[in-house]
């Protein structure tokens, strides 16, 4: 334990791909997970949200399967805790739960362990849990994340100051990304990763360079998995469609789906929320913000009754 033996893990939320980053760009959100933890005799986690209630209370508790997995690759065993956890990220959605979860269990084990992890460090033992780098380096860095992970080494540049909103289009019923991964190709050929990949240069290239009309072509254009997933979310094309006619500059399914983020720039969202939750009374329609602090540790005196 650290010095102050009560502290508080907070994790943004994240979206991924943004249309052809396929498993390699992401943007942390401003939806939180935050635990509150301190030293208990044992593993106890609890939380007053609806969708985290029914979730082990003990040690098997995926954030806490995490932090131990994390402690015993740096040869620590952690002591116990616990841990109260609250959370305005919806699970399942394409918005990044489960990656701000294996974050959350990083910097546990980090903190309880006294591991010292740096970033970098972090970054590589959520991307061997993730498979990906897209969410978990989001969460972690915070910004506009571009990653690649290769022969266990993961690069990654985070990028500030992007004068952008988004919109989340968020459906009432969940879809797990493993469901959502079962619908893509086992194999693309040469011609389609060509094409797949040149879009997804253009829409890096766009997007540092602010072509906010050029980013959202490519958005639209993704070859890699947006094509195959649309049929499990049959409302796509209509939301893609209005919200393009009310403003935003691209569309594109927010991670495995089934959430679809409309990104407009930036002091032009407020107008897009209220013209979307209107016609699409059956969805819940968030105004988001890019968070530039990732994940973040903070030590506290007093906080749990
Ligand atoms: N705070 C949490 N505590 C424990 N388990 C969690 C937490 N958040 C997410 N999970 C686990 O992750 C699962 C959702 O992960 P999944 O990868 O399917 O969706 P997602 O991460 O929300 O979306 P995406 O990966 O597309 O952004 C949940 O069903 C739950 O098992
Ligand atoms: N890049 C991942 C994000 C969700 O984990 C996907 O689209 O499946």
């Amino acid at each position: 334990m650290p010095p102050s033996n009560r502290f508080v893990i907070k994790v943004p939320a994240s979206t991924a791909n943004l249309g052809p980053g396929f498993d390699s760009i992401g943007a942390a959100l401003n939806l939180y997970l935050t635990l509150e933890v301190e030293e208990n005799e044992k593993w106890e986690v609890t939380s007053s949200n609806l969708e985290l209630k029914d979730l082990p209370g003990d040690e098997q508790h995926f954030v806490v399967q995490v932090a131990l997995q994390t402690a015993e690759k740096y040869g620590k065993i952690l002591s116990p805790c616990k841990v109260k956890m609250s959370s305005e990220i919806p699970l399942a959605r394409g918005l990044g739960s489960s990656a701000s979860a294996i974050v959350a269990g990083i910097e546990l084990a980090d903190q309880v362990g006294n591991l010292g992890l740096t970033k970098q460090e972090k970054l590589l033992v959520a991307t061997e849990m993730e498979g990906h780098p897209d969410n978990v380096g989001a969460s972690l860095y915070g910004g506009l994340v571009i990653g690649c992970y290769q022969k266990g080494e993961v690069a990654m540049m985070s990028f500030t100051n992007l004068p952008i909103e988004m919109v989340a289009v968020i459906p009432h019923e969940i879809l797990l990304t493993k469901d959502s991964r079962n619908v893509l190709p086992g194999q693309f050929s040469m011609n389609e990763a060509i094409i797949a990949s040149s879009t997804a240069n253009v829409l890096v290239a766009a997007l540092l360079s602010q072509n906010w009309e050029l980013a959202g072509k490519m958005m639209e254009r993704d070859r890699f998995h947006q094509p195959y997933r649309k049929p499990l979310i049959p409302i796509y094309d209509e939301i893609e469609a209005f919200a393009k006619a009310n403003g935003a500059f691209g569309v594109a399914l927010s991670g495995a789906g089934p959430t679809i983020l409309c990104f407009i720039e930036k002091g032009k969202g407020d107008s897009l929320v209220s013209s979307l939750q209107k016609t699409f009374s059956n969805m819940m329609v968030k105004l988001l913000h890019l968070d530039y602090d990732g994940s973040k540790v903070r030590e506290v005196e007093e906080f749990v009754r």
